[in-house]
């Protein structure tokens, strides 16, 4: 069995390559990153660590690489593959579309196609289901039917915490212990053997939900107040008791959504919120704010990790006020390096903050969380570095 998999970055080798590894696949890594692929080609095989304090290192071997950028070499090898997965950033997807859409095309030309599944592994809601469109914009309409019929776009949510990190072997990394594969198994056609590792559900929703409004809110918020608080990382910033109460209070909203929305037990649901802080507490870990920060204009926007819970908040007449003091902090978040921050920063001095709020949250200027997110800014200074 072969598996193409899109991204051979930290969660492409740290999670989907080593599971898919290890489920038997084949795994070939298409990335555009010249010394990722030379050295995958030469060597076949790269290692994993645990953050933890066991020495144990995993060998994955039986891997192999293309060049991202050829791609007609892209497309023959989707076309002969079982399994298509990804981990490139949601805003890659759109540019991985074209040759994924011309393997498509070279299956569908036999008289049998055979089923393919294709999986994005990122962190948003739908992410297979936007790549699926981006491919299809690629197709012309008479194999629209032959598409709908053999190839799958199941959504997916995962979980494991890979900070950026220089290795002398620019293919080791080191991953946190924990991981969380879920599929919508109700989007996925018959015949594909399970992946051990893998969580099959129907419907998809409350895990994604869970773990965006959790994992990546609760991150997100520590690496906006953490940065302000002049921290390097979420490590640091979590041992700030300011920083660490936000983390909690924010968690504690969108807690009290996804318990209204979904039904969970509250207790359960403490107990969750208390294994991510632990999870992002991992003094094996060292995790820089301004990856996990990055992409401010993607985290503030409508369906993201931010605005959305503060959205089902307000729908329900439970408290946001931690989440748009999140949002605020995000619009302080001034990496020079980080092309979103700087767009951010340009358009907050070109457009002032309540233009520069509407128009990458999607809240108009008279809307209750935007007249929130006005008055926690207004609550901090950039310079100074400390919560209001
Ligand atoms: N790191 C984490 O903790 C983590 C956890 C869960 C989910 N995610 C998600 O996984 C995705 C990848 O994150 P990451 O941390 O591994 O990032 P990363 O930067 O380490 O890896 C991304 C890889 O994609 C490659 N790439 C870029 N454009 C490409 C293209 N056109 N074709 C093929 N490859 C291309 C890059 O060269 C890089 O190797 C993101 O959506 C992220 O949100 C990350
Ligand atoms: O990858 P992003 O930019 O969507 O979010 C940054 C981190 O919160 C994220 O990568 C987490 O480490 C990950 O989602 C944990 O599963």
């Amino acid at each position: 069995m072969k598996a193409v998999h899109f991204g051979a970055g930290n969660i492409g080798r740290g999670f989907i390559g080593l599971l898919l590894s290890r489920a038997g696949y084949e795994v070939v890594f298409s990335d555009v990153n010249d010394t990722l692929v030379s050295a995958l080609q030469s060597r076949r095989a790269y290692t994993v660590s645990l953050a933890d304090s066991s020495d144990e290192l995993i060998l994955v071997e039986g891997v192999d690489a293309i060049d991202g950028k050829d791609a007609r070499l892209v497309a023959e090898t989707v076309a002969s593959a079982d399994l298509v997965t990804t981990a490139v950033g949601v805003h890659i997807l759109k540019h991985i579309a074209g040759a994924l859409a011309q393997g498509i095309a070279l299956r569908l030309q036999a008289e049998q196609p055979s089923p393919l599944h294709v999986i994005a592994c990122e962190n948003a809601i739908g992410g297979s289901t936007q790549l699926k469109e981006s491919v299809l914009g690629h197709l012309p309409v008479e194999l629209h039917e032959a598409f709908n019929r053999y190839i799958a776009f199941p959504d997916a949510a995962v979980d494991r915490i890979v900070p950026i990190q220089h290795h002398e072997d620019p293919l080791h990394v080191t991953v946190e212990p924990f991981y969380e594969w879920v599929i919508d198994r109700s989007a996925m056609l018959p015949g594909l053997p399970d992946i051990d590792g893998v969580h099959y559900v129907d419907g998809l929703e409350p895990y994604i939900e869970r773990k965006l409004f959790t994992v990546n809110t609760g991150h997100c918020t520590a690496a906006y107040h953490g940065y302000l608080a002049g921290c390097r990382t979420i490590q640091e910033a979590l041992a700030s008791a300011s920083v660490a109460a936000e983390v909690r209070a924010v968690l504690e909203e969108t807690g009290a959504v996804l318990v209204r929305k979904y039904g969970f037990p509250a207790d359960e649901h403490a107990r969750y919120i208390d294994k991510i802080l632990s999870r992002f507490t991992n003094p094996h870990l060292s995790d820089e704010v301004e990856r996990v920060g990055r992409s401010p204009i993607r985290k503030l926007s409508p369906n993201d990790r931010l605005v959305r819970p503060a959205l089902l908040a307000l729908e329900n007449g439970l408290p946001y006020g931690h989440l748009a003091f999140a949002m605020a902090a995000a619009l302080r978040f001034d990496d020079a390096d980080d092309a979103e921050a700087a767009e951010i920063q340009q358009s907050l001095r070109s457009n002032g903050l309540s233009a520069t709020i509407a128009r990458y949250s999607g809240l108009a200027e008279d809307h209750p969380i935007h007249a929130e997110i006005v008055r926690r800014y207004e609550a901090t200074r950039p310079h100074q570095r400390g919560l209001a």
